[in-house]
C-alpha cells in the first residue's frame, strides 16, 4: 500500500552554538568531506526540500555534484511565489525536475512568472504552504523519501507539526553567536522541554573536526 507521506529526514550543518547561518546569512559550515557525505545522501532520496529564504540567500542548485548518482526532485516552499527568475533553481528547471509549492497568497503575476518555467506549481494552504497536504501529494507522485535542508523557519514547521522521522546534524567547529543569527530551529519554539520530540541518538561519525550525529524519532 502507498504510504500517505514520504519518510522525512531533516538535515543541517550547525555551529557549536547551534546556528545554521550568521546574522548576515553566511552559512559555510560544512567541510568538503561533509559535503561529499551530504551529496551521497542526496543520491539516496527522491526529493530535497528547502524554503524560499534559503533560495534567496544561498542560491543553491540542490544537485548531486561531489559524488556520482541521480539528482533528487527539488521542492521549494514559497508561499507567495517570490523566488527570483534569475535563481539557479529556476534557471536549471529545464534539466532538473522542480516543484514550487506555494499557497493561495500567490499573486497572478507571480504565478504567471513561475509558469514560464518548466516547473510544477502546487498550490496548497491559505497563508503558507500546507506541508501535510503537500507531503500527501508528493507521496502520490511516488516520492518516498525527502531530505529537508532547511532553513530554520522550515525546520520549525516540520518539528512543530511532528512530521519528520530522522535528523542528521553536522556540528561544525565554529562559534557564530548573535541574537539575530539563524538557529537550527526558528519560529516560536516550544515553551517546555517536555514538548520536544523524543530523539534517540543512532550514530556518531567523526569527519576530522566535524561531527555527524544521526537521530531517529522514538
Ligand atoms: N547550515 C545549514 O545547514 C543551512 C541549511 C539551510 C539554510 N541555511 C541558512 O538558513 C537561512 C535561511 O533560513 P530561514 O529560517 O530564514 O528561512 P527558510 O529557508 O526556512 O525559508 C522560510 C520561508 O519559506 C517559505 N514557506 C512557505 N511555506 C512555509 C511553511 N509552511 N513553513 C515554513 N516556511 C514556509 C516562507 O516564505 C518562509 O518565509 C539562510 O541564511 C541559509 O544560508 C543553513
Ligand atoms: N549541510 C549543509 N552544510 C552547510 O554548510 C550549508 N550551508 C548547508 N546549506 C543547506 C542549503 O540547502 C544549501 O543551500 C545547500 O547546501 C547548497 O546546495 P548546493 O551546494 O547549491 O547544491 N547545508
Amino acid at each position: 500500500m502507498e504510504k500517505s507521506k514520504p519518510y522525512v529526514i531533516l538535515s543541517a550543518a550547525i555551529s557549536i552554538d547551534g546556528k545554521i547561518a550568521t546574522r548576515t546569512g553566511n552559512s559555510n559550515l560544512s567541510s568538503s568531506e561533509d559535503f561529499v557525505r551530504l551529496h551521497k545522501l542526496r543520491t539516496k532520496v527522491d526529493g530535497i526540500l528547502i524554503g524560499k529564504n534559503t533560495v534567496m540567500k544561498d542560491n543553491p542548485l540542490l544537485t548531486v555534484r561531489y559524488t556520482k548518482g541521480k539528482n533528487p526532485i527539488r521542492i521549494i516552499l514559497d508561499s507567495k511565489g517570490e523566488i527570483s527568475t534569475k535563481s539557479k533553481i529556476l534557471q536549471t528547471s529545464n534539466k532538473i525536475p522542480t516543484i514550487i509549492a506555494t499557497s493561495k497568497q500567490i499573486t497572478k503575476t507571480n504565478l504567471q512568472k513561475l509558469n514560464k518555467f518548466p516547473v510544477e506549481v502546487i498550490i496548497t494552504g491559505e497563508k503558507s504552504v500546507n506541508i501535510k497536504s503537500l507531503l500527501k501529494k508528493l507521496a502520490e507522485k511516488k516520492i518516498r523519501t525527502i531530505l529537508v535542508e532547511g532553513g530554520g523557519i522550515v525546520n520549525w514547521e516540520f518539528v512543530k507539526q511532528n512530521i519528520f522521522d530522522e535528523l542528521i546534524i553536522t556540528i561544525s567547529p565554529f562559534l557564530v553567536g548573535g541574537k539575530n543569527a539563524i538557529s537550527l530551529i526558528q519560529g516560536d519554539g516550544f515553551d517546555k522541554i517536555s514538548k520536544s520530540p523524543n530523539l534517540q541518538l543512532k550514530s556518531i561519525k567523526r569527519l576530522k573536526n566535524h561531527l555527524v550525529l544521526n537521530y531517529r524519532k522514538v
